[in-house]
């Protein structure tokens, strides 16, 4: 069937090619190409594709699903991407599991990096091999059923017996279990389990251990192991989370992972040179989650803005037929700063992934001094962006109307799977107050005259604006943020000092300005995705793609400030801000002819994104009502629960 006209029109009014876009979204024209070759290779491949559609599975169907296409997969590895490349491996993934988790995705993203990070040289010899070429499968074991953000609080234990030079796992409580970790419930046969380290009654706290659950053949529990799955969840039903106990388990002193804190032979504890190196593998995924939420949110994203282009309803100037909902202000106000955002998001995962990347070979040089930087950074970021995100995708939902609610449009699996972020690696507001930590240091730095030792993140904190010139364009803007943030954090340092200075302990004074705090971290990690953005559109080269970057960064600076208007009060007056809304009317306008194109530029394939609303095509109404006919409900026309209940029930009302 040929491509719905609406569409085409849309596509032949951008005024930039996506294949150049594409190439600034993925960093490199170079990676743009594998992108698309790799799904035009997938395509080829009917095994691939799903059986029937996820969305009618139940969960054990799903699973299987996903392993089926693992075991795919596994055939061709090699023929598809260079595996060296975790970019091109993860396209692979996401194009062929899509995204409702799956019994692999942690033993790639925590297991397989942890192993990275924290195991020694002859430890890496012996299992990382072994991982790579998943002849073991991994997961990681962290959070228990009664704590997952205050790590001190674990319950579990790893008792050093010296006589045996074994460690000793055990689950001592109900609220031990280990509760949550991806692919432990049935798939993993291998864990990293956080435990207390104990030697001689001393509690050295968590660390991190390499674990066998299951038979390597039979793949039952081993002794002394208690594992199984936690059953559904709001979405993530591929993936087959579990929970785990541990009686009297035994596992040798070398599968401690000794890269950097160390247990001898003789039970002799060496430190580690950062009190906090154990948690590397939550800061490796926190780094990529802007990428990864931006990827969420531009998914959402390709399908309301492509079926706004093909939804008729209602009238504006002519009469004669009715206008693409697209055309309503409302709706380029619903979905067009959620474009910019997506945008910016995928800017800031890039420099995240970067900056990551670097801390690892410096910590693996023992140079630790980036780490408390990148961990406030990307515990903002990942506060900042899943929030974000979540909302994006519901005006997205919304913005298709009744369709975005079915099942057809995919939208309410997409949100569930990004919103899941707002909790996995440390619940949003926990992370947003580890942020204020360091913005509170800051402050108190400036307070005592070091404000020159100031990192370039936290500079702006010192300076002081009153005034501002809104016909400057975006670094205008950014100077209202660094206004807000600034102020704010300020406020809120200032609560907790004198509310600590008023004789309140240090918690009580903290937890009484955490609101503030958090709002402080917020206005800090937005002004950072903004002054990304900014940066990035200024390193393009390509004119026109340039020149839409630009106007979808006018939409970004105008929105978000918008959005803030509440903490600049001080600084614009009320026409400045008439001004701004205004502005931000414009550039919707402006940027109304590339909406299409700039969602086609994310270059997410069909089969990724299992939308019938989504389709590339547009050729909605047809595939809705084939999708309907393929409801399980709809094999038979008569139910046997109508045979059963409602027929005898309306025969009996007729007596
Ligand atoms: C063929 C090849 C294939 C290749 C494939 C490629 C794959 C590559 C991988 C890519 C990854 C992709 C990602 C995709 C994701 C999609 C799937 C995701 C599935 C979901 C998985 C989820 C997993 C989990 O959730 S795991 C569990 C996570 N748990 C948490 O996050 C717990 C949160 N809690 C904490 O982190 C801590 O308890 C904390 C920080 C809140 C408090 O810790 P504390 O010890 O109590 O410390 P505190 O007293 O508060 O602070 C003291 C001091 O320490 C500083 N600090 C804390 N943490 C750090 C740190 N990490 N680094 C540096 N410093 C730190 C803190 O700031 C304090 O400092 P001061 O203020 O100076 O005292
Ligand atoms: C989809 C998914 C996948 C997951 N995968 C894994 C995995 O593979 N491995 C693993 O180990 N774990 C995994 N987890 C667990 C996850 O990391 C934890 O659920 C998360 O860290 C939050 O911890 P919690 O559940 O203890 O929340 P809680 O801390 O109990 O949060 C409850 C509330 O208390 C508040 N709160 C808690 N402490 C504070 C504080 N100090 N100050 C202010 N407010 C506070 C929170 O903000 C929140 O509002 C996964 C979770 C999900 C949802």
């Amino acid at each position: 069937m040929s491509e719905n006209p609406d569409l085409t029109n849309e596509r032949a009014s951008g005024t930039f090619e996506t294949n150049a876009m594409a190439a600034v979204i993925y960093g490199s024209e170079k990676f743009a190409q594998r992108r698309r070759e790799i799904t035009e290779a997938i395509s080829k491949i009917p095994e691939f594709q799903d059986s029937h559609p996820l969305v009618f599975m139940s969960r054990e169907e799903k699973i299987s699903e996903a392993c089926r296409k693992l075991a795919v997969l596994s055939n061709y590895w090699n023929s598809l991407i260079d595996t060296s490349d975790e970019e091109e491996a993860l396209h692979l993934y996401r194009e062929v599991l899509g995204l409702e988790g799956h019994p692999l995705a942690l033993h790639e993203t925590m297991f397989i990096p942890s192993l990275i990070a924290q195991a020694s040289d002859e430890q890496q010899e012996k299992w990382l091999g072994r991982a790579q070429r998943r002849e073991i499968i991994g997961c990681y074991a962290q959070t228990e059923m009664g704590h997952g953000t205050n790590l001190r609080a674990l319950e579990t234990t790893a008792t050093f017996d010296i006589s045996t030079r074994e460690f000793i796992l055990n689950s001592p409580t109900i609220t031990s279990l280990k509760w949550w970790p991806g692919a432990l419930g049935k798939s993993a046969n291998w864990s990293i389990v956080i435990a207390n380290l104990i030697i001689k009654e001393h509690n050295y706290g968590p660390h991190p251990f390499m674990v066998q659950l299951r038979d390597e053949k039979s793949h039952e529990p081993l002794p002394g192991i208690t594992v199984g799955d936690i059953g559904p969840k709001m979405a993530f039903n591929g993936a087959d989370n579990g929970f785990l106990g541990f009686k009297n388990y035994r596992i040798p002193r070398e599968n401690m992972l000794m890269r950097h804190s160390k247990v001898t032979s003789d039970g002799s504890y060496i430190k580690p040179p950062h009190a906090k190196i154990g948690y590397s593998s939550m800061v490796k995924v926190r780094s990529r989650m802007a990428m990864d939420q931006g990827l969420f949110l531009a998914s959402a994203l390709v399908i309301a803005v492509r079926y706004s282009a093909v939804r008729r309803q209602g009238y504006l100037e002519d009469k004669s037929r009715e206008v693409k909902v697209l055309d309503y202000q409302t709706q380029q106000h619903r979905l067009f700063p959620s474009i910019a955002r997506a945008y910016a998001f995928i800017f800031c995962g890039f420099e995240t992934i970067r900056l990551y990347d670097q801390l690892l070979i410096d910590v693996q040089n023992g140079n630790t001094s980036g780490m408390a930087d990148l961990h406030a950074l990307t515990s903002g970021l990942k506060s900042v962006v899943t929030y974000q995100t979540g909302e994006g995708i519901e005006q997205a939902r919304m913005a298709c109307g009744g369709h975005g609610y079915s099942m057809a449009s995919y939208i309410s699996e997409i949100y569930g799977v990004a919103i899941g972020g707002c909790t996995y690696e440390g619940e949003n507001m926990v992370m947003l107050l580890q942020l204020a930590r360091y913005l509170v240091k800051s402050i108190e730095m400036i307070q005592n005259g070091k404000s020159r030792e100031l990192g370039p993140m936290v500079a702006y904190l010192a300076e002081n604006e009153s005034e501002i010139d809104l016909n400057l364009g975006p670094n205008e803007y950014l100077k209202v943020f660094e206004y807000a943030a600034r102020n704010q954090t300020w406020r809120a340092t200032e609560k907790f000092q004198k509310l600590r200075n008023s004789g309140m302990s240090n918690e009580e004074a903290w937890n009484q300005a955490s609101v503030e705090l958090t709002r402080a971290s917020r206005l800090h990690t937005r002004l950072y995705i903004m002054s990304t953005f900014i940066n990035h559109v200024g390193s393009i080269v390509d004119q026109k793609v340039k020149g839409v970057l630009i106007d979808l960064l006018n939409v970004h600076v105008t929105y978000e400030v918008m959005d803030i208007g509440i903490y600049v009060q001080g600084l614009l007056s009320s026409n400045q801000m008439d001004l701004i809304r205004n502005q931000l009317y414009v550039s919707l306008e402006t940027i109304r002819p590339n909406a299409v194109s700039l969602v086609d530029s994310f270059q997410i394939s069909d089969m990724q994104l299992r939308s019938v609303l989504g389709r590339r095509d547009g050729n909605v109404y047809e595939n809705l009502f084939k999708w309907a006919k393929s409801s399980p409900l709809n094999k038979t026309d008569v139910l046997p629960s109508v045979t059963q209940y409602l027929k005898p029930m309306m025969e009996k009302s007729k007596l």
